[in-house]
C-alpha cells in the first residue's frame, strides 16, 4: 500500500462525509431543534467514516469521537483518528461554515496523511496537497479563538505581541484559517481531544507552520487516553513571540500558582 493512497484517502472520506452532513443539514434543519440536528450529523458522518474504513482498510484502527471501531489499537501501530463532525454547535446554527470533518492517520504517535473538509466552504484541505499560507496580511497579526469557550489568558497573550483575538468555531476551521492566511494563529487551552485536532494538526505541520503544546512541546497521538487540553498553531515566524508571551501568561503557569 502506498503512502499516496492514504492521504487520497483520507481527502476523499472527508469530502464524503462533509457531503454528507450538507445533505442532512438542508434537508433537517426546519423540523428539528439544533440539538438534534447536531446529534444527527454526528451519527450520520460517524457511520459513513467508519463503514468506509472497515471496507477500505479493515486492518486499521479506527478511534472516533464517537467510539473505537475496527481491530484493537496496537503500541505505535496504525490508527485512523477521526472527527466526523467539529463544530457541532455551528453546524447546528444556521448559515454558519466554522464547522468541518476531520479524518487522519497516525502510526508512530504522529501523523502520516490527514485531511480536514470545510464542507459548507466547498473547501478539502489534505496533505497530499498541503496548501502554501498565503504572504501575512497588513494590520496587526489576528489569532483566533474559541467562540464559546476562549481561555481567559489570551487576551494578554494578544497584548503582548499586539494582535487581535478573532473568535470561531471548530478546532479544525480554526486551524484552517491559520493554514488560509485568514488569521495568523489559534491558541487553545482548557480541553480537547486528540480526534479535535490530529487531522488539521497534520495538514498544518504539511503547510509549513508551526504546531506544538502550549509550552513548546510536541503534539503526540494515539497515547492511551486522548486528552490533548492545548495547543499552539501559527505561521512560523509568530512561533517564538508567542511562545514566549504564553510562558509569561497563565497558560503554562502550574495551576494554583500566581
Ligand atoms: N474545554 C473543553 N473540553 C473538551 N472539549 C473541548 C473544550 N473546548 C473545546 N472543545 C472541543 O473542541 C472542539 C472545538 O471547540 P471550539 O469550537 O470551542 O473551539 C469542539 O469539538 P466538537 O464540536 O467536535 O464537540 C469542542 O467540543
Amino acid at each position: 500500500m502506498k503512502a499516496d493512497d492514504d492521504h487520497e484517502l483520507a481527502a476523499r472520506l472527508a469530502n464524503e462525509a462533509g457531503q454528507c452532513l450538507l445533505e442532512l443539514r438542508e434537508r433537517r434543519q426546519s423540523e428539528v431543534d439544533g440539538k438534534t440536528l447536531g446529534d444527527e450529523g454526528d451519527a450520520a458522518a460517524h457511520e459513513l467514516l467508519v463503514n468506509a474504513l472497515a471496507a477500505q482498510r479493515p486492518h486499521d484502527a479506527v478511534l472516533s469521537e464517537h467510539g473505537e471501531a475496527g481491530p484493537a489499537r496496537e503500541p505505535a501501530g496504525r490508527v485512523w483518528i477521526v472527527d466526523p463532525l467539529d463544530g457541532t454547535r455551528e453546524f447546528s446554527e444556521p448559515g454558519r461554515t466554522d464547522w468541518a470533518v476531520h479524518v487522519a492517520l497516525a502510526e508512530g504517535h504522529d501523523v502520516l496523511a490527514s485531511a480536514v473538509a470545510l464542507p459548507a466552504r466547498g473547501l478539502v484541505l489534505d496533505t497530499g496537497a498541503p496548501p502554501k499560507p498565503p504572504a501575512r496580511r497588513a494590520g496587526a497579526p489576528r489569532v483566533a479563538v474559541s467562540r464559546s469557550r476562549p481561555p481567559e489568558f489570551v487576551g494578554e497573550v494578544a497584548a503582548a505581541i499586539g494582535a487581535e483575538q478573532v473568535p470561531m468555531g471548530s478546532a479544525g476551521a480554526k486551524i484552517a484559517a491559520v493554514v488560509l492566511g485568514d488569521v495568523d494563529a489559534y491558541v487553545h487551552a482548557g480541553g480537547q481531544y486528540e480526534w479535535d485536532s490530529a487531522a488539521p494538526i497534520g495538514v498544518a505541520r504539511a503547510a509549513g507552520l508551526h504546531t506544538s503544546r502550549l509550552d513548546g512541546s510536541p503534539l503526540v497521538y494515539d497515547r492511551p487516553d486522548p486528552w490533548l487540553p492545548d495547543l499552539l498553531v501559527c505561521r512560523a515566524e509568530l512561533a517564538e513571540p508567542l511562545l514566549t508571551a504564553l510562558s509569561r501568561s497563565a497558560a503554562t503557569r502550574p495551576e494554583g500558582s500566581s
